[in-house]
């Protein structure tokens, strides 16, 4: 026989240790939240109850089976009501994980209003024109303003009264058969009689599920699949637990009917809806978490403090805010972009929490289509130039698309900065993007997404900066030279930007540093702020992002900004960007040969003896590939000394952003050990890196910090 305090030492509390050592590196405020909130609601709801059907003599303990009582409840049944709800919440964050959305919306279509602006205002214009409907206008476009308001914003929690209802029709029939089933009835029932135990679960727990259900409380498959396993789990302990006598049901007030040998069907019932409403909870809460990073008027992260945490939830819960329909458009097409631009990143991103998550996608995203944009932008049939266009037209448009990203991330920030005297308007940024002649929707979006949730998590600086960056790309070459004399022709050396070490560390710390910053002030937005506008914050670290060219150990120097009391978010913005150029080293390492293809030549020039070897490198033949052994060396020689400067700053962020970035860290670093394996050569496909070894230093540096 198993005792009570047995029943949880060997089968409710180790898989709450093993889920909880898979989830820790991602349990934050969120999460705690969900543990505490739960854990009292069940106390608090399931005492009283516990208390009257066991002096009913619902169900009894055997007097060796437990530890001791409070009033009627023994000590084990009040630990069940806390560790259950942390063990169906540990299961229930893991199985759906995955998903960036906690819950399902139905936005299929990239919507209308993704089209540039001069087609909108096209419309308008024509109305404009007809004179005698201008009353009819100025009638109608209140109407039109509501009915756009009512295109573009979305209630993704709307209310669910039928569902509801038939929840309270239950708890009506629980009711009713409660009255009937008093176990000290002198009158028999019946069948009643034995009804005690199903009706008094109905009573106790479908009103709850009643009134969640009506606030819009429902399960996405995967929901339902932790359901299914958790009141799984729970229907074999309770059947070991009733066939070994550590509690015992009592054989009068059940139907006895059993879902299989030694389980009574109420306990199946009483396990299950205990389960299902608990997943409602832990899913809807999940739901208010992503609300409350998706409206720009309410802040990013709850509070620290559970009651203030419980009481924002709640009022989001009871007014719950329409999203934009094109951040759900676009997340959805960010997710899409993701998979298909790096498989890397898309197992990466599964190492932060979600909402963090959500805001490397969108990140990620319009760095992806920024980049491609300045790349390519003749890839769409844009015109005349497409057929052939020369360097010139190339330039041109390059430059020009540059220039509308640029005007886009200041208008963009300063729409938040008015934000939220005025409600934000894509309209005037939208104007921006109409200069970019083949922005397809799906860029469109990426464009939307990033103004509608970055500028109020953090500056936008570090993306003016990652523009700084594109600009040097694009003083390579615009078009590949196909021949030596070509690039003799060309005076190749005055169309290569990296000429010193220190253009090399300008050039990593533009495109990659400055990311490495975001990231930093994207987790403290979403995991550690207060404010609606958490950016505001970051006015002093701000300067971070500005200053004069870079020293001697490739960082730039920014002494002076530190010297007010040393800030300590400066000081981890300032090695997370070392960190970051460090990563950008090892990318250029492994991608020397393949750049080189395209004449771009990340390797300083001072760092060639001859101009034969530049040559070398750029026009490298494949049956006879170039050493690039020494190039390599010092790359990632430098990317060493870097990331040893900065790899302490990891554990100052925010402990569920650690994992996440240690792991990105690790996966880059694979790549420098397999370049080193390979005595530092590298071909045009770069290096490859083992799949599973890769996996592995990923999982040590998520869950060993290793
Ligand atoms: C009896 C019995 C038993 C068991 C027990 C247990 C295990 C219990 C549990 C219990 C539980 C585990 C319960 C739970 C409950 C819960 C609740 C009651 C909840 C609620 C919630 C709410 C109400 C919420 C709300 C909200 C949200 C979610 C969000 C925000 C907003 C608001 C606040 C609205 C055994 C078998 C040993 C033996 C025989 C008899």
């Amino acid at each position: 026989m198993f005792t009570y305090i047995q029943i949880h030492l060997y089968f409710i509390i180790p898989p709450i240790i093993l889920l909880g050592l898979i989830y820790h590196p991602l349990i934050g405020r969120r999460e705690i939240l969900k543990f505490l909130w739960l854990g009292f609601m069940a106390t608090v709801w399931t005492t009283p109850w516990d208390n009257y059907i066991l002096s009913q003599g619902g169900w009894s303990y055997p007097p060796n089976s437990i530890i001791g009582k409070i009033y009627h409840v023994p000590i084990e049944e009040h630990m069940f009501f806390i560790l259950q709800p942390i063990l169906v919440i540990l299961l229930h964050s893991i199985f759906t994980h995955g998903r960036l959305l906690s819950f399902d919306v139905d936005v299929d279509q990239i919507p209308n209003d993704t089209k540039p602006l001069s087609e909108k205002s096209e419309i308008d214009r024509k109305g404009e024109g007809q004179e005698d409907q201008s009353t009819e206008k100025t009638q109608l476009s209140p109407l039109w303003s509501e009915r756009h308001e009512e295109h573009t914003l979305i209630q993704t929690l709307p209310r669910r009264p039928i569902p509801s209802l038939l929840w309270m029709i239950s708890s009506l029939i629980g009711l009713r058969l409660v009255q009937q089933t008093n176990l000290y009835n002198t009158i028999d029932y019946g069948m009643k009689q034995h009804m005690f135990y199903l009706s008094w679960i109905l009573v106790w727990i479908t009103p709850v599920i009643s009134f969640l259900t009506y606030l819009g409380a429902r399960c996405t498959w995967r929901d339902w699949l932790s359901i299914c396993v958790g009141s799984g789990w729970l229907w074999i302990v309770d059947t070991i637990a009733l066939r070994s006598r550590s509690w015992s049901i009592s054989e009068g007030s059940t139907l006895g009917v059993e879902l299989w040998k030694g389980l009574p069907i109420e306990e199946a019932i009483f396990f299950f809806l205990t389960t299902y409403l608990i997943v409602l909870s832990s899913s809807l809460i999940s739901h208010l978490h992503t609300l409350l990073l998706l409206t720009p008027d309410l802040p990013p992260c709850p509070p620290f403090n559970p009651v203030a945490h419980i009481k924002l939830l709640a009022r989001v819960a009871f007014t719950p805010p329409k999203i934009d329909r094109r951040i759900l458009v676009g997340l959805k097409e960010a997710e899409k972009t993701l998979k298909k631009g790096s498989k890397s990143f898309e197992v990466a991103k599964l190492a932060f929490g979600r909402e963090m998550r959500i805001g490397l996608v969108v990140i990620y995203a319009w760095c992806r289509v920024t980049d491609n944009l300045i790349d390519e932008p003749f890839s769409v049939n844009t015109g005349s130039d497409q057929n052939d266009p020369s360097s010139t037209s190339l330039d041109e448009a390059r430059h020009k698309i540059l220039k509308s990203i640029r005007s886009h991330l200041q208008l963009t920030n300063q729409l938040q900065t008015r934000y939220p005297a005025q409600p934000y308007s894509l309209q005037e940024v939208d104007q921006e993007l109409d200069d970019i002649p083949n922005l397809t929707p799906e860029d469109r979006s990426a464009f939307h997404l990033f103004s509608l949730i970055i500028p109020r998590l953090t500056p936008i600086d570090p993306f003016l900066e990652l523009c700084d960056g594109y600009s040097t790309d694009l003083k390579f070459p615009s078009k590949p030279l196909s021949t030596i004399s070509q690039a003799h022709e060309d005076k190749l050396t005055d169309h290569l930007p990296i000429k010193t070490r220190e253009d090399l560390m300008e050039y990593a710390d533009n495109v990659a540093g400055s990311i490495a910053g975001a990231i930093c002030h994207l987790s403290w937005s979403i995991l550690d702020s207060n404010t609606t506008l958490p950016v505001k914050e970051y006015d002093r670290v701000r300067t971070t992002h500005k200053g004069p060219g870079p020293s001697q150990d490739g960082s730039k120097e920014r002494s002076n900004q530190c010297s007010d009391g040393g800030d300590s978010r400066n000081e981890i913005i300032r090695s997370a960007r070392l960190m970051g150029c460090s990563l950008q080293l090892v990318n250029i390492s492994r991608d020397i040969i393949k750049d080189g293809l395209i004449s771009r030549l990340y390797i300083p020039i001072s760092w060639f003896q001859t101009p034969s070897e530049i040559i070398k490198i750029l026009f490298s033949p494949p049956s006879q590939p170039t050493s690039t052994k020494s190039y390599t060396e010092r790359l990632l020689d430098l990317a060493d000394s870097l990331r040893d400067q900065s790899l302490s700053s990891i554990e100052a962020l925010p402990r569920t952003t650690r994992g996440g970035v240690r792991t990105m860290v690790v996966s880059y670093y694979e790549i420098a050990n397999a370049i080193r394996k390979n005595e530092g050569e590298v071909d045009e496909y770069g290096i490859k890196v083992g799949k599973w070894r890769r996996i592995g230093r990923a999982a040590r540096a998520m869950w060993l910090g290793a």
